[in-house]
């Protein structure tokens, strides 16, 4: 198998996560992930993953516990889609707000789908609250050495 590229992606409605996304992209970059990618989620089908060892997703939560509006159609596909992701390795960033009675609903229930397709956590979720910068922080520290780890094995 080729060698894996790391691919983050974001769901955003007021471009927080969108934020947190590209500064881990640099980060990456930076830290030796040369090929890594940034996108929005919206220009990701679910059958992609299926080619794709490598994700980070940084993604808000809207409504009561949904996707913000750019990560509805894909997590309505993932929902219905029978894929096997055995072969990626993801973790996921939720940026949130505790006063609403869903925290973080929609970063969980990505993990979950992820999880119940068959991709394997890099690491456990991490939740953020609105001052999200220590948290993003402590995850993208732990994430990027797993990911040079996870690339030099390969
Ligand atoms: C109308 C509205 C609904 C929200 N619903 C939730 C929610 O159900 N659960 C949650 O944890 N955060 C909720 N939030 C908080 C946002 O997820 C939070 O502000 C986040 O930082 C937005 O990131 P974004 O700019 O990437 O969309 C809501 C915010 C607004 C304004």
């Amino acid at each position: 198998m080729s060698k894996p590229i790391l691919a983050i992606y974001y769901a955003t409605e007021t471009g927080n996560s969108e934020t947190l996304a590209r500064q881990a992209h640099e980060r990456a970059v930076a830290e030796g992930q040369a090929d890594a990618i940034v996108a929005n989620i919206s220009t990701l089908k679910p059958a992609d993953l299926v080619s794709k060892q490598l994700a980070l997703f940084v993604v808000s939560t809207w409504g009561d516990g949904e996707p913000p509006s750019d990560g509805c159609d894909f997590f309505y596909d993932l929902e219905k889609a029978q894929l096997d992701l055995s072969g990626l390795r993801y973790s996921v960033l939720g940026l949130g707000d505790r006063d609403y009675s869903d925290f973080n609903g929609f970063a969980r229930k990505l993990d979950e789908r992820l999880t119940a397709l068959g991709a394997k956590a890099l690491l456990p979720r991490a939740e953020a609250d609105l001052d999200y910068e220590d948290t993003y922080n402590e995850w993208i520290g732990q994430a990027l050495p797993l990911i040079s780890e996870a690339v030099t094995a390969s």
